[in-house]
């Protein structure tokens, strides 16, 4: 019996290269994207290397509708698809109008167009087989609007709504759907939108998890036929106290939270 497939956006590395490397351990045969060539290279060797899979790599930079079709053709190719991990993902904390909107809309297109693209073409494949799963990666930010990140928070509350409504559609067809909602984790994320994190020994204890924690939970989460996926006790309880709290008084929160950061080296 040939090995099961998972297909992996943003598997350059973090949580994208993390799940690869849990899902390769597990003997998965694996799809994985992502713009960087030489790293994905390297992570297509070391896992063949180890664990004797087959890895495909396929590089495209999601916000160029050729790569993205080039992406969705070679897809299409595929006899059989597991799983689907929509990691792809970026952050950005600034003032919504000082941007340009075409940067803004990046965004968007990355976390919204690109993985929707991607679900329409693959979801299909699963009802034939009568079998699948599909992880969207969200945060826990999709419960927590804010001032300096419209579209992050925005469009990951697109993404929990949509997994949503895929899991009341698809679970009769026995297609699992996850929307992970992470708080912050130890990856290139917060460095690569230019932050500097630096951070007490507390807050590190309790509001940073390591990638593997979070693959580890959410793989095993997959199974629990729930949707949402809030790992880590104190996220979780992060996301009770908003759920909680009365609308108003979170605003005045968030804005007091965004007044900071604006004059912090926590944005970029
Ligand atoms: N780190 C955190 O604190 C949290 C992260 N998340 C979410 O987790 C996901 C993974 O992020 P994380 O691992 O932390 O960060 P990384 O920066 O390590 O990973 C992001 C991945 O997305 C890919 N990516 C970004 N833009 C594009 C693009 N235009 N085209 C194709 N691929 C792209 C990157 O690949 P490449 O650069 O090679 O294209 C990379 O592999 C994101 O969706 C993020 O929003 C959620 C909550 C918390
Ligand atoms: C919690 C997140 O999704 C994100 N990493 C952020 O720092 O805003």
């Amino acid at each position: 019996m040939s090995a099961q497939l998972a297909i992996i956006t943003g598997a350059s590395s973090g949580l994208g290269q993390t799940f690869a490397q849990h899902l390769a351990q597990q003997g998965w045969d694996l799809f994985l994207t992502g713009r960087r060539t030489k790293r994905l290279q390297s992570i297509q060797t070391q896992l063949k290397q180890k664990h004797g899979i087959q890895v495909h790599i396929q590089c495209a930079n999601l916000l160029k509708a050729k790569e993205l079709q080039d992406l969705i053709d070679k897809i299409s190719q595929l006899q059989r698809i597991d799983m689907l991990i929509n990691n792809a993902g970026f952050g950005n904390r600034n003032d919504f109008y000082k941007a340009s909107y075409n940067e803004q809309n990046q965004m968007l297109q990355v976390h919204i167009t690109a993985a929707a693209r991607i679900i329409h073409e693959v979801v299909p494949k699963m009802k034939h087989r009568k079998k699948g799963a599909i992880i969207n990666v969200s945060s826990l930010c999709a419960y927590m609007p804010a001032p300096l990140s419209y579209f992050y928070c925005s469009s990951k509350a697109f993404l929990v709504s949509l997994s949503e409504c895929m899991h009341i559609d698809l679970q009769k067809h026995n297609i699992s759907v996850q929307a992970l909602c992470p708080g912050f984790i130890e990856t290139e994320f917060h460095s690569r939108m230019g932050l500097i994190t630096a951070r007490s020994w507390l807050e590190q204890k309790l509001l940073w998890m390591k990638e593997n924690d979070v693959v580890s939970i959410s793989l095993r989460h997959l199974s629990s036929n729930k949707v949402i996926c809030i790992p880590g006790f104190i996220n979780k309880f992060i996301y009770h106290s908003v759920l909680f709290l009365p609308k108003c008084l979170y605003y005045k929160i968030s804005a007091i939270q965004s007044n900071k950061l604006k004059t912090s080296h926590l944005i970029a």
